[in-house]
């Protein structure tokens, strides 16, 4: 096993979870203070890790290049394997909704600042979409070129931002405490979605070998690198605003335009906000690539059965005709949520949450029982059905929170 590829499979797991997410982090925990906030990303650190270890206990007994579809399929049949597809394809639409919206309304302001004019959030959304989809529709290739380019400045200028916020961190700012509990149970999907990397695991996986001890390792440092990112953004955002101000803000500008207002350097609002269009930048095309790829391996096999049933049909799946209907697909439906919804960043991280409960806790959760049961050697992620009783508790709470918040009884976040 080359340490390179160690390295880069570690980077693929951080790099994935790193995204749009963390731009959310301090909204949606705007009232808790530091500390509840931290407590809570240690809580879905800790969740995320578990499962990502039960994932790698079901992939030792599976080949090398099985998917969640094949997995959950051979071990739960075809509930499971209809319920993994649905849930992927909900998670992704979500998020690119997400990264449109919060993307949209950045592009928007940028362009409105530079050449002082006054257009809507809606213009940005629509013109981000159309240079993703181009990006995404010419291949995959020219999407792994940005993102290479894009992902190193990102974690330089994160570097830059976090130095320049921290002088400005006030501890009296760190040690509020939370102004509503309810919002402790509010602010769980939002934090939840941002340590959500699972998807790429069958691809590391595969790139890897089922070398269990191996994976172990990548895993654990994959996910632990956001951990202190997070908790290092945390610290900075809500030490250097206090939370009447965090509460203020419902939205990702306005949440740049008071700190810029709150600092007096238009240097760390304008680092911030650079990093923040490049963490929507980054995600939105690893997302969008991975929705484009799923879309477009079913629409090529339902055309081919079409096709052979009607065998003087002409029409091509490959080629130009097929990469534009695929891209319409990915884009479109996103693109209308967030042209109905201009504010509806926090909103779509909060649905996909849902999605990922399901694909990241209770799939693996029932996959793992299902095993468990056959095989009796190997490895076995610890605390035996106690974690995954506690697992599955914690998904439900999750999803509890996020229609509980739809129905107005806790406070939105956001
Ligand atoms: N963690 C990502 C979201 C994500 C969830 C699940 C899978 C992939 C990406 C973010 O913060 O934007």
């Amino acid at each position: 096993m080359t340490s390179n590829k160690i390295v880069g499979s570690t980077l693929i797991v951080a790099g994935t979870a790193l995204g749009g997410g963390m731009l959310a982090l301090p909204l949606a925990s705007a009232g808790l203070g530091f500390y509840p906030a931290a407590l809570l990303i240690f809580v879905n650190w800790a969740l995320m890790t578990y499962t990502a270890l039960l994932m790698l206990e079901i992939h030792q007994h599976a080949e090398q290049d099985a998917t969640l579809n094949s997995l959950a399929k051979n071990l739960l049949g075809k509930p499971g394997q209809y319920l993994a597809t649905f849930a992927s394809f909900f998670l992704f639409y979500a998020l690119c909704a997400a990264y449109i919206a919060g993307g949209g309304s950045q592009l928007t302001n940028k362009i409105n600042d530079f050449m002082s004019l006054e257009l809507t959030p809606q213009f940005g959304a629509i013109l981000l979409t159309i240079i993703v989809a181009t990006v995404v529709s010419i291949g995959t290739h020219s999407v792994d070129l940005v993102n290479r380019v894009l992902f190193s400045v990102k974690i330089i200028v994160l570097a830059l931002t976090l130095s320049l916020l921290f002088p400005h961190v006030e501890s009296i700012n760190l040690l509020e405490m939370p102004v509503q509990q309810g919002l402790l149970l509010s602010a769980l999907p939002v934090i939840f979605t941002s340590f959500g990397f699972h998807g790429s695991i069958p691809s590391i996986v595969r790139y890897v070998g089922v070398d269990i001890k191996t994976l172990k390792k990548v895993m654990i440092c994959g996910a632990s690198a956001p951990l202190v990112i997070y908790l290092l953004w945390q610290a900075a955002t809500q030490g250097v605003l206090s939370q009447t101000d965090l509460l203020a803000n419902n939205s990702l500008t306005s949440f740049i335009t008071s700190l810029s207002s709150v600092l007096q350097q238009p240097q760390v609002s304008q680092s911030v906000s650079v990093f923040a269009d490049l963490a929507l930048a980054t995600s939105f095309l690893g997302v969008s690539l991975g929705l484009f790829d799923l879309l477009s391996g079913m629409m090529k096999r339902a055309n081919s059965t079409l096709n052979s049933n009607e065998s003087n049909s002409t029409m091509s799946t490959d080629g130009k005709s097929h990469r534009v209907k695929t891209a319409l697909v990915t884009f479109l439906p996103p693109l209308a949520f967030a042209l109905f919804y201009p504010q509806g960043f926090i909103t779509a991280l909060g649905y996909a949450a849902v999605a990922l409960v399901i694909l990241a806790i209770f799939l693996p959760v029932a996959m793992v029982t299902k095993q468990r049961k056959a095989q009796t050697s190997g490895y076995r992620v610890v605390g035996g059905n106690v974690t995954l009783v506690l697992a599955s508790l914690m998904g439900c709470l999750i999803i509890a929170s996020q229609f509980l918040q739809m129905a107005d009884v806790i406070p939105a976040v956001g």
